[in-house]
C-alpha cells in the first residue's frame, strides 16, 4: 500500500528536479580499511563516502560509481555482481531496490525493476543478501530506493535496518527537498551520509541549499528527464560543475546518460570527482542470455570504464 506523499516530489516535477542520494566511499588500498564493528552484527564497514573521495583526491583519482538493480536477473547474480564490481575497482556501488513506480527511471531501469519484482524480490530478501555480501566487498554500498517504501516502513526503522546490514548510504530520488531534513537527521543518527542531487534546471539558490545539506558528495544530473544512456554528455555539465565547485569543496559526481569510456574520460576531464553509470550496466546484466553471460559482459564493460579513469 503506497503511503501518500505530503507534497509532490520535486524531482518528479522536473522543472527543478532534485534528488537526494547517499553514497559512501571505499578505501583506495584495501589494507587501509577502517572497521567499525557493528553493534548488532559482526559485519564491518569500509570508510565513509567523504573519506573515500578524499582518499581518491589525494591520488588524483576519480570515483567510478555503478548502479545496478537488486534481484535483476536474480539476487544471487546481484551478490556476484557486487563482488565483481568491487574487484574491478569501483569506488562506490549504488544498489537499486526495485519499485513498482520508478518514475525517475528510463525504460532500461524500469524494465529491470519489473523483472526483479516479478521474481518476488523484496526488501527483506535484499537485506539478507546484503548481510552476507557487504563484509566481502571493500567498496561502500548505497541502497537506492524511492521515498514511499521508506515511509511505509517508517523512517527510523528503515534507517536502522540499512545501518545494521552494513550499507553505507541511501539514495532517494523522489524525496522533496523540504522533507530532506527528517531523512537526513535519521541518516546522520545511523552513521549514513546523504548525498543530494542537483540538476541543470535547479535554480542557483536551491542548488546552494542542496550543496550545503549534502553529505559525502553532490550528485550532479547531467541532463533533465529520466535515467538512460545518451549518445553524448552535454558540455553544459562543464559549466554546471564549475558553478557547483564555486560554492563548495565537497566532491561532485556526475550521472545520467554516461555509457562509454569516452564519456567517463570527458566528465572526469571537466573536473568531476566521480562518474555514475547505471542504465548501461543494468542492460548488460539484466538483458543477457544468462546470468553468467551478463556478469562476464558487465565485467569487461566495467574494466573499460575503469581504464578510462586511470
Ligand atoms: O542510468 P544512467 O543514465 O546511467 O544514470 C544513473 C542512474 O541510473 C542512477 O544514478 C539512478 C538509477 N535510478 C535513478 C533515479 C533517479 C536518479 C538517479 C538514478
Amino acid at each position: 500500500m503506497a503511503v501518500a506523499l505530503k507534497s509532490t516530489p520535486s524531482f518528479l516535477q522536473l522543472k527543478k528536479p532534485e534528488t537526494h542520494f547517499l553514497l559512501r566511499n571505499k578505501p583506495l588500498i584495501v589494507s587501509t580499511r577502517r572497521f567499525a564493528p557493528m553493534a548488532s552484527l559482526t559485519a564491518t564497514r569500509s570508510l565513509g563516502i567523504g573519506e573515500t573521495f578524499s582518499n581518491l583526491k589525494k591520488q588524483g583519482k576519480v570515483a567510478l560509481i555503478p548502479y545496478i538493480t537488486a534481484g535483476d536477473p536474480d539476487l544471487s547474480t546481484t551478490a556476484e555482481a557486487l563482488k565483481m564490481l568491487d574487484a574491478c575497482g569501483c569506488d562506490i556501488i549504488e544498489l537499486g531496490v526495485p519499485y513498482s513506480d520508478p518514475l525517475a527511471d528510463g525504460p532500461v531501469i524500469q524494465a529491470a525493476a519489473t523483472r526483479s519484482l516479478a521474481r518476488g524480490t523484496n526488501f527483506e530478501a535484499i537485506t539478507s543478501m546484503l548481510k552476507e555480501v557487504v563484509p566481502q566487498v571493500s567498496c561502500p554500498i548505497a541502497l537506492f530506493t524511492y521515498y514511499n517504501p521508506i515511509l511505509k516502513r517508517g523512517i527510523e526503522k528503515f534507517m536502522s535496518t540499512v545501518k545494521d546490514i552494513g550499507v553505507h548510504g541511501l539514495v532517494v530520488p523522489d524525496v522533496p527537498l523540504e522533507e530532506t531534513q527528517v531523512l537526513r537527521k535519521e541518516a546522520v543518527k545511523n552513521g549514513l551520509e546523504l548525498v543530494l542531487l542537483t540538476t541543470p534546471t535547479t535554480p542557483k539558490e536551491r542548488m546552494r541549499a542542496i550543496v550545503e545539506a549534502a553529505d559525502g558528495f553532490v550528485y550532479l544530473v547531467s541532463s533533465v528527464g529520466v535515467t538512460g544512456t545518451r549518445a553524448s554528455v552535454s558540455d553544459k555539465v562543464q559549466t554546471l560543475l564549475q558553478d557547483i565547485k564555486e560554492t563548495t569543496t565537497k566532491p561532485v559526481a556526475v550521472g545520467f546518460g554516461i555509457s562509454k569510456p569516452e564519456h567517463v574520460k570527458q566528465v572526469a576531464g571537466w573536473g568531476a570527482d566521480g562518474v555514475i553509470v547505471g542504465s548501461a550496466m543494468v542492460k548488460l546484466l539484466g538483458e543477457a542470455k544468462s546470468p553468467e553471460e551478463g556478469l562476464k559482459e558487465l565485467e569487461s564493460f566495467t574494466k573499460s570504464l575503469k581504464a578510462a579513469l586511470s
